[in-house]
C-alpha cells in the first residue's frame, strides 16, 4: 500500500486529504455499526492518531457524545496529525485521564502501521481494560505485517482499514484481535493480492451440470490408495470428490488392498494396480488425481508421483506424496506444473520448502514464496489456511473450526479440491472452494466431528450456494 500512496502523493494528492478520507470512513463505520453510546477516542502521535482526530470531529457532527485523549500534548503533534487535531476544537485530554473516564465505546487510534515497539504504561493498561473497542487500521499493539502482537494489545469488536487487507487482518493470532474487518476505499488504487476466503469470491464459479450433462462431462477423479492397512484416507478423499461433483471417481488400489477397498466402495469405482505401468495408464485416463493420503513413504509412491506429474493429468498432492521428496525437494519443484495443487501441513511444508516459514515475515509471505518456487498452487493447512498461486495472489481461510483437527480431515479437503478440479475449476479457485466448504462442513458438525461426517454435509451446503432448496 505504501507504494501506491507514494504514487498518489507524487501525482499531487495531499496526504492530509487521504487522512481526512480515512477519518471520515472511520466515523461512518463506527456510527453505522455502534450507533449508540459515549465514544472515547484514544489518539497516538502519528497518522493513526490523525485518523482518530478526523473521526472524532466527524462523529461530533453526527451528534455523538465524544471525548478525545492523546498520548502527547496537542502542541507536540506534527504534520498531518497536527492538522487533524486542529479539526477538533474541544479539549484534548491527557491519555491517563481516559483510564477513569466514563464511556461506552473506545475508538483505538493509537498506533497503526507505525507501531515500533510493545505498548507500555498507560497505553498498555488501556489495552487491557476490555469493553467495546473499534480499532483504526489494526488493534494497537499488533504488528500489521507479521500478524503478531508485540506485547499487550487491544482486542477490537471491529477494525477498519484502508484500501487493502494486511496479513494481521486474516492471519492468526492477530486476526482474532481484529473482530469484524472492514476495508474502506479511500481512493488508493491498490490491486489487492491478499483476500479473505468467502463464497463471495468464487460462488458464481461453482460448477453446475446442465440439464443434459452426462457424467463424463463432469470429470474423472482418480485417488491412489495406500496398502491394505491404510486405505481409509483414499476413500475419504474419493467420496468427498464425488460429493463435490466429479462425474466419475476411481480408487486405484494395490492388489493387497483390493478386497478392503471393494468391501467399502459403492458409487466410487475401483481399479487394481500392481506395477508402475498400471498406475501410469490409469492416471492418464483421469482428469485429475489425488496422491499422497496414506499412500506410504515408499519408492512406489515417489514413482507414482513422477508418473502423474509426467502425464497430462492434473495433480493434487498431499501427505506422503510430499514427504517422499523430503530429501530431494528440488526434484519435486521441477516436476510440479501451474495447474497442480499441493496441500501440505506445516510439517510437510517444512520438509519440502526448508526454513521458508522462519525466514519470511509471515505465513502469507512464506506460502507465496513456496508457490513461486514450486510453480504451482500451494495450500498451507492450519487454523488460518493460506492458499497462494505462483503470481502472488493469496487467499486466507479462517472459516473453520477447531473440531476439524482430527484424523482424515485433510484427506477430505484434498478430495473436495480434486472434485472441483475434475469439473474444470482451476487449482487456485478449487483450493479456495475446498477450504471454505471443508470449514463450513466442520462447523455444521461441531463437537464430536469425525472425518466421515464431513462429506455428508456437502449436499446441503452446495445446494444453498446454488440457491436450490432441498
Ligand atoms: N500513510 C498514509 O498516507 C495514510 C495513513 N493512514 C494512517 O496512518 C497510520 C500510519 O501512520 P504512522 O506511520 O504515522 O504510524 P502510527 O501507527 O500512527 O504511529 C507512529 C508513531 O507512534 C510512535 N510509536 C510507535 N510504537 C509506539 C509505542 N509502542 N509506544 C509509544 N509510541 C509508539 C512512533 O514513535 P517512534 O517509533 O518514531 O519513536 C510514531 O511517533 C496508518 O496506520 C493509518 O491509520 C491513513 O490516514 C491513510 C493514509
Ligand atoms: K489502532
Amino acid at each position: 500500500m505504501r507504494d501506491a500512496e507514494q504514487a498518489l502523493f507524487s501525482g499531487g494528492l495531499d496526504s492530509f486529504e487521504l487522512m481526512q478520507r480515512a477519518g471520515n470512513a472511520v466515523a461512518e463505520f463506527l456510527h453505522a455499526n455502534w450507533p449508540e453510546g459515549r465514544i472515547q477516542v484514544l489518539c497516538g502521535p502519528g497518522g493513526n492518531g490523525g485518523d482518530g482526530f478526523v473521526a472524532a470531529s466527524q462523529l461530533a457532527k453526527l451528534w455523538r457524545d465524544v471525548d478525545v485523549f492523546c498520548l502527547v500534548p496537542r502542541e507536540d503533534l506534527k504534520g498531518d496529525a497536527a492538522k487533524a487535531a486542529a479539526l477538533w476544537e474541544k479539549d484534548i485530554r491527557p491519555l491517563e485521564d481516559a483510564l477513569e473516564a466514563p464511556h461506552d465505546i473506545v475508538l483505538d487510534a493509537l498506533f497503526g502501521g507505525g507501531l515500533s515497539r510493545a505498548l507500555e504504561g498507560t497505553v498498555a493498561a488501556l489495552s487491557q481494560r476490555g469493553g467495546r473497542v473499534v480499532s483504526i487500521d489494526v488493534p494497537s499493539g499488533i504488528d500489521g505485517f507479521t500478524a503478531e502482537p508485540l506485547g499487550p494489545c487491544f482486542r477490537a469488536e471491529g477494525t477498519i482499514t484502508f484500501a487493502a487487507l494486511r496479513p494481521a487482518h486474516v492471519l492468526l493470532p492477530a486476526a482474532a484481535y481484529c473482530g469484524g474487518v472492514f476495508v474502506a476505499d479511500i481512493g488508493v488504487p491498490v490491486k489487492s493480492r491478499l483476500l479473505e476466503n468467502s463464497p463471495l469470491l468464487w460462488g458464481k464459479r461453482l460448477p453446475q451440470p446442465g440439464q443434459s450433462t452426462h457424467k463424463h462431462q463432469r470429470g474423472h477423479l482418480a485417488v491412489v490408495s495406500g496398502p491394505a492397512h491404510a486405505t481409509g484416507a483414499a476413500r475419504l478423499a474419493a467420496r468427498a470428490g464425488l460429493r463435490a461433483g466429479a462425474g466419475l471417481v476411481t480408487v486405484l488400489s494395490p492388489p493387497d488392498a483390493i478386497q478392503v477397498n471393494a468391501s467399502h466402495l459403492t458409487a466410487v469405482m475401483l481399479k487394481e494396480f500392481s506395477k508402475r505401468e498400471d498406475v501410469c495408464d490409469a492416471l492418464e485416463t483421469a482428469t485429475v488425481a489425488i496422491l499422497g493420503p496414506a499412500a506410504g513413504v515408499s519408492s512406489t509412491t515417489r514413482e507414482n508421483v513422477e508418473c502423474l506429474l509426467g502425464s497430462e493429468t492434473k495433480a493434487v498432492l498431499d501427505a506422503d506424496a510430499l514427504t517422499v521428496f523430503g530429501d530431494d525437494s528440488e526434484a519435486l519443484h521441477k516436476l510440479l506444473r501451474p495447474s497442480d495443487l499441493i496441500t501440505p501441513h506445516i510439517g510437510e511444508f517444512t520438509r519440502i520448502f526448508g526454513d521458508l516459514l522462519e525466514t519470511s515475515s509471515n505465513k502469507v509471505d512464506a506460502t507465496r514464496k513456496a508457490a513461486e518456487i514450486a510453480g504451482c498452487v500451494v495450500l498451507l493447512k492450519g487454523a488460518d489456511t493460506v492458499i497462494a498461486s505462483p503470481d502472488g495472489t493469496a487467499i486466507v481461510n479462517t472459516h473453520a473450526t477447531r473440531w476439524l483437527a482430527t484424523a482424515g480431515s485433510g484427506d477430505v479437503l484434498a478430495g473436495i479440491a480434486g472434485g472441483m478440479i475434475a469439473q474444470g475449476v482451476d487449482a487456485f479457485t478449487a483450493a479456495a472452494m475446498a477450504s471454505w466448504l471443508h470449514g463450513e462442513s466442520g462447523r455444521r458438525v461441531g463437537a464430536g466431528l469425525i472425518s466421515e461426517d464431513l462429506e455428508k454435509q456437502l449436499p446441503e451446503i452446495l445446494s444453498a450456494l446454488h440457491g436450490e432448496k432441498r
